[in-house]
């Protein structure tokens, strides 16, 4: 399947059969960085499936390399605010763009509150770091816009350094294996069970839809 946007209608077209599993606090489990923090700790949430997934993917990592985890689970209302946010530096930006360009544009970066998979607690933004704690080089920093980037957050980019690249196929690696879906224009941005990943394996449902942190 050639590169799919979160707009795609194909992607709200999923239907969502919740299979209830708890959000699970992944904080003591695994390396948590802090940018993304908010008071509740909700950022730190996942539903259990995933944080399984991840855990297992870095079993299969190098001995000097762990995951970072940065946001797992978004409320409703701030991914809401995120994607007008963008939408609107867009429509600024681009002032003959028409609302479909600008929805379309926007989904690149952030998703559409619909269908968005951190409110399903089904997706995580993440990177690598080493034992000691310095992240990798990954040729952009975690969630550069492709504006910001010249387009170098899309995973498959070519503009990016050796080194950023083969970091990049490990984490790739390992996430695959895991079982967990990337969003090709955001070399760190992993989901599991949502509508998107659903629609990339040719599941007939999603197991996570949005909800809100009881
Ligand atoms: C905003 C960025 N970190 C992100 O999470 N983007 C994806 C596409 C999303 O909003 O689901
Ligand atoms: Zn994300």
């Amino acid at each position: 399947m050639n590169l799919v946007l979160m707009s795609d209608r194909r992607v709200a077209a999923i239907p969502v059969a919740d299979c209830g599993e708890p959000l699970v606090d992944v904080r003591g489990t695994l390396l948590v960085d802090d940018r993304r923090a908010d008071p509740t700790g909700a950022f730190a949430h996942l539903r259990q499936g995933v944080l399984d997934r991840i855990l297992h993917a870095q079993s299969l990592l190098p001995d000097d390399l762990r995951l970072l985890f940065i946001e797992g689970y978004r409320p409703p209302g701030l991914q809401q605010r995120y994607f007008e946010e963008y939408a609107d530096e867009l429509r600024t930006a681009n002032p003959a763009w028409t609302r479909d360009q600008v929805h379309e544009a926007a989904s690149r970066y952030v998703s559409p509150p619909e269908i968005a998979p951190h409110s399903a607690g089904a997706a995580v933004d993440l990177t690598l770091v080493h034992a000691n704690g310095t992240e990798l080089d990954m040729g952009t920093r975690v969630n550069a816009s492709p504006e910001e980037s010249d387009g170098a957050c899309y995973t498959d980019a070519t503009a990016i350094s050796t080194q950023a690249r083969t970091n990049r196929t490990t984490l790739v690696n390992v996430l695959s294996a895991a079982g967990l879906v990337n969003y090709a224009t955001e070399w760190w941005h992993w989901s599991h069970g949502d509508r998107y990943w659903a629609l990339m394996t040719k599941q007939p449902a999603a197991l996570y839809g949005p909800r809100d942190l009881p």
